[in-house]
Protein backbone atom coordinates (compact mmCIF):
# COMPACT_ATOMS: atom_id res chain seq x y z
CA UNK A 1 0.00 0.00 0.00
CA UNK A 2 0.92 3.36 -0.37
CA UNK A 3 0.30 6.73 1.70
CA UNK A 4 0.02 10.24 0.61
CA UNK A 5 -0.66 12.47 3.42
CA UNK A 6 -1.96 16.30 2.59
CA UNK A 7 -2.31 19.41 4.63
CA UNK A 8 -6.15 20.23 4.15
CA UNK A 9 -8.76 19.12 1.66
CA UNK A 10 -8.23 21.34 -0.38
CA UNK A 11 -4.65 19.59 -1.21
CA UNK A 12 -6.18 16.27 -0.81
CA UNK A 13 -8.65 16.93 -3.06
CA UNK A 14 -6.16 18.21 -5.96
CA UNK A 15 -4.12 15.30 -5.21
CA UNK A 16 -7.00 12.78 -6.10
CA UNK A 17 -7.89 14.66 -9.25
CA UNK A 18 -4.30 14.24 -10.63
CA UNK A 19 -4.44 10.90 -9.24
CA UNK A 20 -7.22 10.25 -11.95
CA UNK A 21 -5.76 12.38 -14.39
CA UNK A 22 -2.24 10.69 -14.39
CA UNK A 23 -4.38 7.18 -14.94
CA UNK A 24 -6.13 8.46 -17.69
CA UNK A 25 -2.84 9.61 -19.28
CA UNK A 26 -1.51 6.06 -19.15
CA UNK A 27 -4.67 4.99 -21.94
CA UNK A 28 -3.96 5.18 -25.56
CA UNK A 29 -6.18 7.77 -27.51
CA UNK A 30 -9.66 6.30 -28.09
CA UNK A 31 -8.83 3.65 -25.03
CA UNK A 32 -11.47 3.83 -22.13
CA UNK A 33 -10.39 3.98 -18.31
CA UNK A 34 -12.74 1.86 -16.18
CA UNK A 35 -13.98 3.71 -13.15
CA UNK A 36 -15.56 2.84 -10.21
CA UNK A 37 -16.80 6.58 -8.67
CA UNK A 38 -18.83 7.36 -5.07
CA UNK A 39 -20.94 10.49 -4.24
CA UNK A 40 -20.18 12.49 -1.35
CA UNK A 41 -18.67 15.02 0.74
CA UNK A 42 -15.21 13.52 0.40
CA UNK A 43 -15.22 13.63 -3.47
CA UNK A 44 -17.32 16.92 -4.18
CA UNK A 45 -14.08 19.08 -4.21
CA UNK A 46 -12.17 16.78 -6.43
CA UNK A 47 -14.80 16.35 -8.71
CA UNK A 48 -15.53 20.44 -9.02
CA UNK A 49 -11.58 20.40 -9.65
CA UNK A 50 -12.22 18.31 -13.00
CA UNK A 51 -14.64 20.24 -13.76
CA UNK A 52 -12.86 23.61 -13.47
CA UNK A 53 -9.85 21.95 -15.26
CA UNK A 54 -12.09 20.39 -18.14
CA UNK A 55 -13.45 23.84 -19.17
CA UNK A 56 -9.84 25.21 -19.03
CA UNK A 57 -9.25 22.46 -21.93
CA UNK A 58 -6.27 21.02 -19.53
CA UNK A 59 -7.89 17.74 -19.60
CA UNK A 60 -10.56 15.81 -21.15
CA UNK A 61 -12.67 13.06 -19.11
CA UNK A 62 -14.88 11.74 -22.49
CA UNK A 63 -12.49 8.51 -22.50
CA UNK A 64 -13.91 7.68 -19.04
CA UNK A 65 -16.33 4.95 -18.94
CA UNK A 66 -18.14 5.43 -15.52
CA UNK A 67 -19.79 3.03 -13.11
CA UNK A 68 -21.73 4.22 -9.65
CA UNK A 69 -20.25 2.13 -6.79
CA UNK A 70 -24.11 2.41 -4.60
CA UNK A 71 -27.23 3.77 -4.97
CA UNK A 72 -29.95 4.24 -2.08
CA UNK A 73 -33.29 2.06 -2.94
CA UNK A 74 -36.55 3.24 -1.83
CA UNK A 75 -35.69 7.30 -1.18
CA UNK A 76 -38.92 9.14 -1.79
CA UNK A 77 -39.10 11.33 -5.00
CA UNK A 78 -39.19 14.52 -3.20
CA UNK A 79 -35.73 14.05 -2.03
CA UNK A 80 -34.43 13.54 -5.64
CA UNK A 81 -31.54 15.54 -5.20
CA UNK A 82 -30.06 12.80 -2.87
CA UNK A 83 -30.20 9.90 -5.15
CA UNK A 84 -26.49 9.29 -6.67
CA UNK A 85 -27.85 9.94 -10.37
CA UNK A 86 -28.80 12.95 -9.42
CA UNK A 87 -26.19 14.19 -7.31
CA UNK A 88 -23.44 12.78 -9.68
CA UNK A 89 -24.91 15.12 -12.47
CA UNK A 90 -25.04 18.18 -10.39
CA UNK A 91 -21.75 17.76 -9.24
CA UNK A 92 -19.81 16.31 -12.25
CA UNK A 93 -21.55 14.99 -15.34
CA UNK A 94 -22.88 18.84 -15.85
CA UNK A 95 -19.44 20.09 -15.94
CA UNK A 96 -17.38 17.93 -18.10
CA UNK A 97 -16.93 15.79 -20.90
CA UNK A 98 -18.05 12.24 -19.94
CA UNK A 99 -20.70 11.05 -22.36
CA UNK A 100 -23.97 9.89 -20.84
CA UNK A 101 -23.84 6.58 -22.90
CA UNK A 102 -20.60 6.00 -20.78
CA UNK A 103 -22.50 6.28 -17.64
CA UNK A 104 -23.48 3.05 -15.69
CA UNK A 105 -24.86 2.15 -12.32
CA UNK A 106 -27.47 0.16 -10.45
CA UNK A 107 -30.78 1.07 -11.13
CA UNK A 108 -32.62 1.78 -8.14
CA UNK A 109 -35.92 2.32 -10.03
CA UNK A 110 -35.83 -1.05 -12.24
CA UNK A 111 -39.26 -1.34 -13.46
CA UNK A 112 -39.89 -4.88 -12.65
CA UNK A 113 -38.21 -4.32 -9.26
CA UNK A 114 -36.25 -7.38 -9.68
CA UNK A 115 -32.51 -6.09 -7.89
CA UNK A 116 -30.87 -9.29 -7.78
CA UNK A 117 -30.97 -9.36 -11.18
CA UNK A 118 -30.26 -6.08 -11.39
CA UNK A 119 -27.17 -6.28 -9.77
CA UNK A 120 -26.20 -9.57 -11.12
CA UNK A 121 -26.52 -7.53 -14.69
CA UNK A 122 -24.10 -4.87 -13.36
CA UNK A 123 -21.03 -7.23 -12.39
CA UNK A 124 -21.43 -8.94 -15.97
CA UNK A 125 -21.60 -5.34 -17.54
CA UNK A 126 -18.45 -4.20 -15.86
CA UNK A 127 -17.14 -7.75 -16.61
CA UNK A 128 -18.48 -7.21 -20.38
CA UNK A 129 -15.73 -3.91 -20.32
CA UNK A 130 -12.52 -5.56 -19.26
CA UNK A 131 -12.34 -4.89 -15.41
CA UNK A 132 -12.15 -1.75 -13.48
CA UNK A 133 -9.14 0.53 -14.04
CA UNK A 134 -9.72 2.95 -10.99
CA UNK A 135 -12.18 2.85 -7.64
CA UNK A 136 -12.01 5.67 -5.74
CA UNK A 137 -14.12 5.99 -2.17
CA UNK A 138 -14.50 7.96 0.57
CA UNK A 139 -15.08 5.85 4.08
CA UNK A 140 -17.70 6.56 7.08
CA UNK A 141 -16.54 6.62 10.37
CA UNK A 142 -17.09 3.16 10.88
CA UNK A 143 -15.09 1.96 8.08
CA UNK A 144 -18.12 1.16 5.59
CA UNK A 145 -17.47 1.71 2.10
CA UNK A 146 -19.49 2.44 -0.67
CA UNK A 147 -22.89 0.84 0.99
CA UNK A 148 -21.13 -2.24 2.55
CA UNK A 149 -21.58 -2.10 6.18
CA UNK A 150 -19.54 -2.97 8.90
CA UNK A 151 -19.79 -6.85 9.20
CA UNK A 152 -19.98 -7.36 5.31
CA UNK A 153 -17.91 -10.29 3.73
CA UNK A 154 -15.09 -8.92 2.35
CA UNK A 155 -15.70 -11.19 -1.01
CA UNK A 156 -19.35 -9.39 -1.37
CA UNK A 157 -20.33 -8.51 -5.22
CA UNK A 158 -22.87 -5.99 -5.72
CA UNK A 159 -26.13 -6.86 -4.16
CA UNK A 160 -28.84 -5.29 -2.10
CA UNK A 161 -28.00 -3.97 1.50
CA UNK A 162 -29.62 -2.74 4.40
CA UNK A 163 -28.17 0.73 5.91
CA UNK A 164 -26.98 0.15 9.27
CA UNK A 165 -28.80 2.48 11.92
CA UNK A 166 -25.68 4.91 12.62
CA UNK A 167 -25.75 5.55 8.85
CA UNK A 168 -29.40 6.47 8.31
CA UNK A 169 -29.19 9.07 11.51
CA UNK A 170 -26.56 10.54 9.77
CA UNK A 171 -27.78 10.83 6.95
CA UNK A 172 -31.11 12.55 8.17
CA UNK A 173 -29.13 14.86 9.78
CA UNK A 174 -26.94 15.96 7.07
CA UNK A 175 -29.84 16.22 4.40
CA UNK A 176 -32.16 17.47 7.26
CA UNK A 177 -35.38 15.05 6.44
CA UNK A 178 -37.45 12.69 9.22
CA UNK A 179 -35.33 9.15 9.95
CA UNK A 180 -38.54 7.44 8.60
CA UNK A 181 -37.81 8.83 5.09
CA UNK A 182 -34.33 7.93 5.07
CA UNK A 183 -34.11 4.78 2.74
CA UNK A 184 -33.41 1.46 4.64
CA UNK A 185 -31.50 -0.08 1.89
CA UNK A 186 -29.44 0.36 -1.01
CA UNK A 187 -27.62 -1.30 -3.97
CA UNK A 188 -24.06 -1.13 -4.00
CA UNK A 189 -20.74 -2.89 -5.21
CA UNK A 190 -19.41 -5.62 -3.30
CA UNK A 191 -15.68 -5.37 -1.35
CA UNK A 192 -15.22 -8.08 -4.06
CA UNK A 193 -15.88 -6.22 -6.96
CA UNK A 194 -14.30 -2.92 -5.88
CA UNK A 195 -11.15 -5.08 -4.44
CA UNK A 196 -10.88 -6.62 -8.18
CA UNK A 197 -9.87 -2.72 -9.47
CA UNK A 198 -6.31 -2.62 -10.73
CA UNK A 199 -5.69 0.49 -9.12
CA UNK A 200 -7.88 1.44 -5.38
CA UNK A 201 -7.64 5.06 -3.76
CA UNK A 202 -9.12 5.71 -0.59
CA UNK A 203 -9.86 9.24 0.75
CA UNK A 204 -9.47 10.07 4.33
CA UNK A 205 -10.86 13.60 5.55
CA UNK A 206 -11.74 15.40 8.69
CA UNK A 207 -11.29 14.25 12.06
CA UNK A 208 -14.45 11.68 12.01
CA UNK A 209 -12.62 9.13 9.15
CA UNK A 210 -9.10 9.58 11.53
CA UNK A 211 -10.04 6.30 13.17
CA UNK A 212 -10.55 4.81 10.09
CA UNK A 213 -7.05 5.74 8.97
CA UNK A 214 -5.91 4.45 11.78
CA UNK A 215 -7.99 1.31 11.76
CA UNK A 216 -6.17 1.15 8.34
CA UNK A 217 -2.16 1.88 8.86
CA UNK A 218 -2.09 0.76 12.00
CA UNK A 219 -4.23 -2.16 12.82
CA UNK A 220 -4.95 -5.38 10.57
CA UNK A 221 -8.23 -6.74 8.38
CA UNK A 222 -11.57 -6.94 10.15
CA UNK A 223 -14.46 -7.79 8.60
CA UNK A 224 -16.65 -5.28 10.95
CA UNK A 225 -13.93 -2.34 9.69
CA UNK A 226 -14.71 -2.88 5.75
CA UNK A 227 -12.23 -0.60 4.47
CA UNK A 228 -9.28 -2.25 6.27
CA UNK A 229 -9.70 -4.98 3.54
CA UNK A 230 -8.01 -3.28 0.98
CA UNK A 231 -4.57 -2.74 3.12
CA UNK A 232 -4.43 -6.50 1.25
CA UNK A 233 -5.30 -4.99 -2.39
CA UNK A 234 -1.73 -5.02 -4.32
CA UNK A 235 -2.19 -1.48 -5.26
CA UNK A 236 -3.69 0.15 -3.12
CA UNK A 237 -3.21 3.74 -2.07
CA UNK A 238 -4.75 5.66 0.87
CA UNK A 239 -4.89 9.53 0.98
CA UNK A 240 -5.59 11.87 3.69
CA UNK A 241 -5.56 14.89 5.20
CA UNK A 242 -4.17 16.29 8.15
CA UNK A 243 -7.20 16.49 10.29
CA UNK A 244 -7.94 13.10 9.86
CA UNK A 245 -4.34 11.36 10.67
CA UNK A 246 -5.24 12.35 14.58
CA UNK A 247 -5.77 9.49 15.19
CA UNK A 248 -2.58 7.45 14.02
CA UNK A 249 0.56 7.84 16.13
CA UNK A 250 3.45 10.65 14.93
CA UNK A 251 5.99 7.83 14.08
CA UNK A 252 2.91 6.11 11.55
CA UNK A 253 2.47 9.67 10.19
CA UNK A 254 6.38 11.18 9.94
CA UNK A 255 7.08 7.52 8.60
CA UNK A 256 5.13 7.56 5.52
CA UNK A 257 5.99 11.59 5.11
CA UNK A 258 9.61 10.16 4.41
CA UNK A 259 8.67 7.65 2.31
CA UNK A 260 6.88 9.92 -0.12
CA UNK A 261 9.88 12.61 -0.02
CA UNK A 262 12.51 10.02 -0.96
CA UNK A 263 9.64 8.48 -3.58
CA UNK A 264 9.95 12.09 -5.00
CA UNK A 265 13.60 12.64 -4.47
CA UNK A 266 14.39 8.53 -6.50
CA UNK A 267 11.75 8.19 -8.86
CA UNK A 268 10.51 12.36 -9.53
CA UNK A 269 7.33 11.00 -9.51
CA UNK A 270 5.25 10.54 -6.36
CA UNK A 271 2.51 8.96 -7.16
CA UNK A 272 3.48 5.79 -9.66
CA UNK A 273 7.34 6.01 -8.70
CA UNK A 274 7.09 2.34 -8.86
CA UNK A 275 5.65 1.77 -11.86
CA UNK A 276 8.72 4.23 -13.74
CA UNK A 277 10.94 2.63 -12.24
CA UNK A 278 9.23 -0.62 -13.87
CA UNK A 279 10.48 1.36 -17.24
CA UNK A 280 7.00 3.78 -17.88
O1 LIG B 1 -17.77 11.76 1.97
P1 LIG B 1 -19.04 11.50 2.59
O2 LIG B 1 -20.17 12.30 2.03
O3 LIG B 1 -19.02 11.52 4.05
O4 LIG B 1 -19.42 10.04 2.20
C1 LIG B 1 -18.52 9.02 2.31
C2 LIG B 1 -19.22 7.84 1.82
O5 LIG B 1 -19.41 7.87 0.46
C3 LIG B 1 -18.90 6.69 -0.12
O6 LIG B 1 -17.65 7.03 -0.64
C4 LIG B 1 -19.82 6.27 -1.21
O7 LIG B 1 -21.00 5.82 -0.79
C5 LIG B 1 -18.74 5.72 0.96
O8 LIG B 1 -17.73 4.80 0.72
C6 LIG B 1 -18.46 6.62 2.10
O9 LIG B 1 -18.95 6.20 3.26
Amino acid sequence: MRVFLRNDYETLSLFAAEYLISLLKTKEPGEFLNVALPCGYTVQRMYAILGEKVKAKEISLANLRVFHIDEFLDLPKKYKEHQQIQWMHDNLYSKVDIKPENVHYLNPERADGDFTTECTSFEDLIKSHGSLDLTFFGTGADGHVARNEPGSSLKSESRITKLAYDTRVQLSSRWNIPLAEVPERALTMGISTLFQSSNVLVLFTGVSRSRALEMCLEKSVNHMFPVSAFQKHNNCTFAADEPATYECRVKTVNYFKGIEKTSEEVFGDPIHGRKRRAGM
